[in-house]
């Protein structure tokens, strides 16, 4: 079974090395909606895979990085694309969320990538 949060980041970017006169060569924001995805079995007792609570707490460090910053300045993150914002995000929650199975990145409401081990 999976379970899955959903974090909404706001966050400036601007993508340095797409062909020129590319509009993403601009600076400009988006309101980055993020799902962090959890494998596991249901426990007898309890009923969950795992407290929402702790996905949550194991995110947040990540997300305060991210939330209200310029993906850019953040260590590696210098050509923030949606791509690399999924595989930064992955790199980091997994060692601290057992059973991370998918990190979805939706920069926009049509666009987006995915992170799976
Ligand atoms: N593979 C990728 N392509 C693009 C990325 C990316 O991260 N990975 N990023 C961008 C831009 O940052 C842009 O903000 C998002 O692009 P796009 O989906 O084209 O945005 P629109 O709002 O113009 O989308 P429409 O639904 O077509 O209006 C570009 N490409
Ligand atoms: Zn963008």
């Amino acid at each position: 079974m999976d379970i899955f949060k959903i974090f909404t980041i706001e966050a400036a970017h601007r993508l340095p090395n797409v062909p020129p006169g590319h509009k993403c060569a601009r600076l400009h924001g988006h309101s980055f909606r993020v799902e962090i995805h959890v494998s596991g079995e249901p426990g007898p007792e309890s009923g969950w895979v795992m407290d929402f609570a702790d996905v949550k707490s194991a995110f947040q460090p990540l997300y305060d990085q991210l939330d209200h910053h310029y993906l850019n300045d953040i260590e590696g993150l210098d050509n923030p694309t949606s791509e690399r914002l999924a595989d930064w995000i992955w790199q980091r929650l997994q060692p601290r969320l057992p059973g991370l199975a998918r990190v979805v990145v939706h920069e926009t409401c049509t666009s987006g990538a995915i992170r799976s081990g």
